[in-house]
C-alpha cells in the first residue's frame, strides 16, 4: 500500500525503533531455534539488521536487494536486483533454516511472498506488521491498522508545528 490510500499516520523515533528491534531480537530469543546469518531486505530491512546483529552476535549479514514501483496511488511490479550471495550458498541449500530474514515491515505482504518464495525455510521477522501482511511473518512485535502509514524516522526531520488551537 503506497501512502496517499492511508488514512492514519503511526511517525516512529529513532528511540522507539531501537526499542522496538530490541523487543523483537527478545522474542527471537524465546524460541530454541539459532541463526547462523541474517539476510535483510534492503533498504528498510537494513536498520533492524545492524541492531539484531549486534544483539545476537551475528556478523554474517547478506541483502536481498528488491525495488518496488509506486505509480501515484499503487505500489507497482517489485523487481528483485540482488539475491542471496554465494557466501550463504551452503546455508541457503536447505531453505534457510539457519537463517534470520529481517524487513522492517509488512505491509500488503507483497515483498514477504517474494523473499519467503527465495528462502521458505528462513524465520521471517519484522519490526511492525499490517493484517495483510501478518500471516506472512513467523515474529514481528507491533500491529498497525491496514489503513496506517508508517512513518520511519530516516524519512523524516525535525519541523514546525503549528498550535494545536491555530
Ligand atoms: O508488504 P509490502 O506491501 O510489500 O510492503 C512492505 C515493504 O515496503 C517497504 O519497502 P519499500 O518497497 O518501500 O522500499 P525501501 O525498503 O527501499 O524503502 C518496507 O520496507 C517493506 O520492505
Ligand atoms: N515507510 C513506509 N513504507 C511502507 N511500505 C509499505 N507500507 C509502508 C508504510 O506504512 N510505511
Ligand atoms: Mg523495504
Amino acid at each position: 500500500m503506497s501512502e496517499p490510500n492511508s488514512q492514519k499516520a503511526f511517525p516512529v523515533s529513532w528511540e522507539q525503533f531501537h526499542r522496538d528491534t530490541r523487543a523483537l531480537t527478545w522474542r527471537l530469543t524465546a524460541g530454541t531455534r539459532k541463526y547462523k546469518a541474517i539476510v535483510c531486505i534492503t533498504r528498510g530491512g537494513l536498520v533492524p539488521a545492524l541492531i539484531i546483529a549486534r544483539e545476537l552476535n551475528i556478523r554474517l549479514i547478506d541483502t536481498i536487494c528488491i525495488a518496488s514501483y509506486h505509480d501515484y496511488k499503487e505500489q507497482g511490479a517489485a523487481q528483485v536486483m540482488k539475491g542471496v550471495g554465494p557466501e550463504l550458498a551452503d546455508l541457503a541449500a536447505d531453505g534457510g533454516s539457519e537463517i534470520l530474514l529481517l524487513d522492517d515491515l509488512v505491509d500488503t505482504g507483497k515483498t514477504a511472498r517474494i523473499v519467503r518464495d527465495m528462502l521458505p525455510k528462513a524465520h521471517f521477522a519484522t519490526v511492525y506488521a499490517k493484517p495483510m501482511g501478518r500471516p506472512l511473518v513467523d515474529t514481528y512485535v507491533t500491529e498497525v491498522s491496514q489503513d496506517t502509514w508508517i512513518y520511519f524516522p530516516w524519512d523524516m526531520g525535525l519541523s514546525f508545528q503549528p498550535p494545536i488551537a491555530g
